[in-house]
């Protein structure tokens, strides 16, 4: 394995590195930083945790402290938590030559980073809404100088998921400009491989971790297979054996929506865990601090949904709890691997009710290796059964007495208007369509219905016609 130096890092940065505990490159560091010093365009497919952002970091750094001046790189990342992180190695690694930087997010003052724009830090580091936003709206900075862009999680950036980037990224790179070196990072790249290399056009150099398991050794994969009715009593089962047999512990959990990350929340709460939650229905600071109370493990389990599954590095997360199993292999490789990270070992438990059986196996298949079983005793989690399903529901209760779903259907609302879609129109189509689909599914039904009991000789064809 090469050292720093060969690499062709300077020694300043070899030095920050070293303070950071860092004294060896990672195989992604390797392999990309050489290319990216060169100049070409890079895109870098390595495992969860491997190092990918120091991978980018210090040859921007190495090359801006040759030619300081700002805006001299713009990163691009799905979640707000993740720019400030990104924003965090930039700023420790380039203490030594004064990096400015500044944080594009939404959910933050936009005068404050207008403002911080304005005067030229060196680094960017944004959530493509609120860049494009700043970009329609203002022209006090400009984006044309830059020399490195950056799109971290970059399958992210480009899918039409929850959240679509798409709109906001060709605003974005519409004001970029087109000689520049552009490096795309993430642990599953391999999807979306055409539209990245429409982004990064110089023929850009691709390296991939060679290995055919693509979550990392360090893991260790289990799976409870569990009646849908019995998964809190599972989960409540699981955290208090983590709490009774570890003293240094920290828990993620994963759910599907804010609602049912709230209510969770609140069940664990009730049964005196430490816990605390990260969803999007949350006002940012909450976010922010919520975060850092996890980081600090002053609170010991997170309970979030996929805005925290990609990128973010807690070392201190042992096991990672998937309430629901991802319907996508890819949403579980980003889940799974915010444990296990830089060599540490770490535990995944996926909750498998006999409806997600394939979903598992869809997993499976593509992370190249299978989910054992983790052992429970039955008995243990059917005793505290009730008491779990009992509690659920009183939370349950206490959240619709407050106004969760009203603020939910507002922040629809808000998103349909920023789309220029008209929220009435939009809510009266859905309602049409609700409304065609049920039909449809009772029609079906009752030529089902028909059938069979022609099948069974109790009706006859003209039956059939009277039913359609
Ligand atoms: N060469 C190195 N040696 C030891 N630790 C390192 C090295 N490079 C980075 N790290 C540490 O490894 C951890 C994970 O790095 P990072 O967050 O960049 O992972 P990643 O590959 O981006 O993961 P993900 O795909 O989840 O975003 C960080 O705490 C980082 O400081």
């Amino acid at each position: 394995m090469s050292d720093f130096s060969s690499l062709g890092l300077s020694d300043w940065l070899i030095q920050q590195c070293k303070q950071m505990g860092i004294s060896k490159p990672t195989q992604v560091q390797e392999n990309c930083m050489p290319p990216i010093l060169e100049g070409r365009d890079c895109m870098g497919c390595a495992k969860t945790g491997s190092g990918k952002t120091a991978a980018f970091v210090l040859p921007v750094l190495q090359k801006l402290s040759e030619d300081p001046y700002g805006i001299f790189c713009l990163v691009l990342t799905p979640t707000r938590e993740l720019a400030y992180q990104i924003a965090e190695q930039f700023r420790v690694l380039g203490k030594p030559m004064g990096l400015r930087d500044c944080i594009i997010v939404g959910g933050m003052d936009m005068i404050t980073q207008a403002l911080e724009l304005s005067k030229k830090p060196h680094v960017v580091v944004a959530t493509p809404g609120r860049l494009a936003d700043h970009i329609r709206s203002s022209d006090t900075f400009s984006i044309k100088k830059i020399q490195f862009l950056i799109l971290d999680e970059a399958d992210r950036l480009l899918e039409q998921g929850c959240t679509d980037f798409t709109k906001d990224l060709e605003v974005i790179l519409a004001a970029v400009p087109v000689k520049r070196q552009t490096l795309l990072f993430s642990a599953t790249l391999t999807d979306t491989l055409q539209e990245l290399k429409g982004i990064a056009m110089n023929k850009p150099f691709f390296w991939e971790s060679k290995s055919e398991v693509r979550t990392v050794e360090e893991l260790d994969q289990r799976y409870i297979l569990t009646p849908e009715k019995v998964k809190d009593a599972y989960l409540v089962h699981l955290i208090q054996k983590f709490q009774d047999e570890h003293d240094d512990w920290s828990i993620m959990i994963f759910t599907n929506t804010c609602k049912n990350c709230q209510i969770l929340t609140m069940m664990m709460q009730k049964f005196n865990f430490p816990t605390i939650s990260l969803h999007s229905m949350m006002k940012q600071k909450q976010r922010f601090a919520n975060l850092a109370k996890f980081k600090s493990s002053v609170f010991k389990i997170l309970i979030a949904t996929d805005v925290a599954s990609r990128g973010l590095d807690i070392p201190t997360v042992q096991v990672v709890i998937n309430h629901n199993t991802p319907g996508l292999p890819k949403i579980y490789i980003h889940r799974v691997g915010r444990t296990a990270r830089a060599g540490r070992h770490g535990v995944s438990i996926t909750l498998v009710t006999q409806y997600d059986i394939h979903l598992v196996h869809s997993i499976e298949g593509q992370i190249q290796a299978k989910l054992k079983e983790y052992p429970v005793e039955e008995k243990e989690v059917l005793k505290i059964l009730t008491q779990v399903n009992v509690a659920r529901r009183e939370c349950e209760i206490k959240l619709e007495s407050t106004d969760f779903d009203e603020k939910k259907e507002i922040n629809k609302r808000k998103q349909m208007i920023l789309e220029g879609k008209d929220p009435d129109v939009e809510a009266k189509r859905k309602a049409e369509l609700e409304k065609i689909r049920s039909e449809k599914k009772l029609f079906k039904k009752r030529i089902q219905e028909t059938i069979q009991k022609k099948q069974h000789g109790m009706t006859n064809p003209q039956k059939l016609l009277v039913h359609c």
